[in-house]
């Protein structure tokens, strides 16, 4: 039964806030806690870092006016309180889910929310922003980045903070610090905050009350900084408050309010919390409950669906591991992602051989370029969607220099309840634009397993294999990677009308559609592309003479595998002649989060409209097989 929770009721909007005392607030933060425990035990989503925010997110509603003042969370991972505190109560029990709230902040679904996000480090940027239009007369008050200790390890924020240091203007970033990436921070910039809160912890609160007016000099001493400023953020042109205990609801009203009168350029609040806080299971987990399926709230444990097979995170885990045992050369790096990865297994055979280099995507590929330059042989593990952000390093310091570096892609495709932001829909279109670049895609987990001992065995330039979420095909695996013949594709059925040429995880749907259509009366063959590029323009060149229909499919946006064998087909003269040719691909609008199969409905790239596909281009086709055989 859930308890009764006067104050939160009151609350339809953050105005009313205003009208609750400061005792009030603090009992409305600890309704709002077990309000998010309740509903995501329910839905499931990220609770450790909402739980973390409770306090801060009651305080900053309280001391600033949004939806005017505009509260930035980065990530947006931790917004569930604030969805619950801007007139989102109601539909939380839809959170994640399809026709549901986002697990992100999102522009669209309210007033409260000024800056969709999902992907780190982005707030600062975006504040600075909101704070010049505001400056420019744009009828819009502060703006409130909040960031936590994992997101600012990433160089985006310091960009910001270097241009909002400099401008000068009035505006304000919560570094929110619970010593907590998704897995433990790392880094120099972590060790330093760690070292401003163990300073503030212990020595700074253990002085008498008129040695703590020294204590800004005597942090000098910690930080190494001289002079007046002190802190980094100091240095950076940022005025630095902290730290501060984010949990307790008077240090931060107190500080917010005393911030926000009298501020008249940026400040950085050093907030300390609790990632999980006031929830006994996420405070003990060693994930702090980052991310949570469905669970019981009162134990804390967490229904998980039995895994019809391992998922291929795993298995690309397992077989890098074994391409490592026997080759000392193969070292792998994460962006602040081992467990996402499956890098955490590789890490436990190879701990000296697997670098996690924090949220930096970019850093992380030109690092990687480095490796390999300096003759190892780097796999750099990042989601598709994440690895976006490392385009330019990957054109200008690996394709370029046609250097060896290993991609893997994870979460390729369409990924689940984490939505349009997580989608690795855009990698197939970027990586096969590229000179020098090899684009790989596994149709199930053996493929992968092979992949990865193909990556391993090529040294003559930068290769790329991705895979989705989740669990795979359960097909039997290999005992060893054999490296595949680069370019060669391999037809896993054969027929003669209609041809499906699918390139990686959409294979089984392939199949699927080709029964479907074979239950019309037409025969079909299904081939597994392996490759984006190079193409295998003789397996194309095949199926394009020998059948009638020629489908592409793949778990990607337009401008990817599909143009490529368009392209391929249209300069071989093969569009001047009789084949009808279709693709199957992402539509060329972002798709919002459901379960990946709805996902996939939503696309329209189920084996029923892949099928759809291929017979009203058979039926289109008027010209018999006959006359353009050879
Ligand atoms: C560019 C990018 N890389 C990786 C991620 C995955 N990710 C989401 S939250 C997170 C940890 C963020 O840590 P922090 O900012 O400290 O927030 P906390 O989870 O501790 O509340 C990571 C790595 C992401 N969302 N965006
Ligand atoms: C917020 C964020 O970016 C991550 O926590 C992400 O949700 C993890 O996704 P996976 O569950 O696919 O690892
Ligand atoms: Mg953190």
């Amino acid at each position: 039964m859930r308890s009764p929770t006067p104050q939160l009721d009151r609350v339809s909007a953050p105005s009313d806030m205003k009208a609750l005392t400061d005792a009030e607030l603090r009992i409305l933060a600890d309704e709002l806690r077990e309000e998010v425990i309740e509903t995501v035990a329910t839905t499931g989503g990220h609770l450790g870092s909402s739980l973390g925010v409770v306090e801060l997110t009651v305080a900053l509603h309280a001391v600033f006016d949004t939806p005017r003042d505009k509260v930035i969370w980065d990530v947006g991972h931790q917004c569930y309180p604030h969805k619950i505190l801007t007139g989102r109560r109601h539909k939380m029990h839809t959170l994640r889910q399809e026709g549901g709230l986002s697990g992100f902040t999102k522009r669209s679904e309210s007033e409260f929310d000024p800056f969709g996000a999902a992907h780190s480090s982005t707030s600062i940027s975006a504040a600075l922003g909101f704070t010049v239009a505001r400056d420019m007369g744009e009828a819009t008050g502060d703006a409130i980045a909040v960031i936590g200790d994992g997101s600012i390890s990433a160089g985006m924020a310091y960009e910001a903070m270097n241009n909002a240091g400099a401008m000068g203007r009035r505006m304000f970033v919560i570094l929110n610090d619970n010593e907590m990436s998704i897995a433990p921070p790392v880094g120099a910039m972590s060790r330093y905050m760690s070292g401003l809160t163990e300073f503030a912890n212990g020595t700074l609160a253990a002085l008498p009350g008129p040695l703590r007016d020294h204590a800004r000099r005597a942090r000098q001493l910690v930080t190494g900084a001289v002079e007046e400023q002190s802190t980094l953020f100091e240095n950076l042109g940022f005025q630095y408050i902290g730290p501060i205990d984010g949990h307790d609801m008077g240090q931060l009203l107190g500080v917010l309010r005393a911030a926000r009168t009298r501020a008249t350029g940026p400040v950085l609040i050093h907030c300390c919390t609790v990632k999980g806080k006031g929830y006994a299971p996420a405070e003990a987990a060693s994930d702090s409950y980052h991310g949570v399926g469905k669970f019981d709230p009162v134990t804390g444990i967490q229904a998980k669906s039995k895994p019809n097979a391992p998922s291929y995170t795993e298995i690309f885990g397992k077989a890098l591991t074994e391409e490592a045992r026997r080759d000392p050369k193969i070292v792998a790096i994460t962006a602040a992602m081992p467990g996402g990865t499956g890098l955490d297994i590789f890490a436990k055979t190879h701990p000296n051989r697997m670098f996690d280099v924090g949220i930096a995507e970019q850093h992380g590929v030109t690092f990687a370029a480095g490796v390999a330059a300096g003759g190892l042989k780097p796999f750099v593990a990042i989601y598709s969607s994440f690895l976006q952000r490392g385009y330019d390093q990957i054109v200008h310091d690996v394709a370029l220099q046609n250097l060896p570096v290993r991609f893997a892609i994870d979460r390729a495709g369409l990924v689940g309840a984490d939505g349009a932001t997580h989608a690795g829909a855009f990698d197939i279109g970027y990586l096969v634009a590229l000179p020098n670049m090899v684009v790989m895609a596994a149709s199930d987990e053996a493929e992968l397993v092979h992949m990865v001992a193909t990556a391993a065995a090529y040294d003559d330039g930068p290769i790329a294999f991705r895979y989705p979420r989740g669990e795979g095909e359960g097909v039997t695996l290999p005992e060893r990677g054999v490296p595949l013949e680069i370019g060669k594709g391999v037809i896993v059925r054969q027929g003669f009308d209609v041809a499906i040429l699918s390139f990686g995880a959409h294979l089984g749907e392939s199949q699927r559609a080709a029964d479907l259509i074979e239950a019309q009366g037409l025969t079909v063959t299904v081939a597994d592309a392996r490759f984006a590029k190079p193409l295998d323009k003789a397996l194309i060149n095949q199926l394009a003479r020998k059948h009638r229909v020629l489908i592409t499919v793949e778990q990607g946006s337009r401008g990817g595998f599909g143009s490529m064998v368009l392209d391929h087909l249209a300069n071989e003269g093969w569009l001047d002649k009789t084949l009808a040719v279709r693709t199957v691909n992402l539509p060329d609008r972002f798709i919002d989060q459901a379960a990946p199969d709805a996902m996939y409905a939503d696309a329209g790239m189920t084996a029923g409209d892949i099928a759809a596909t291929a017979l009203q281009a058979a039926q289109l086709q008027r010209v018999k097989v006959t006359d353009f055989k050879d």
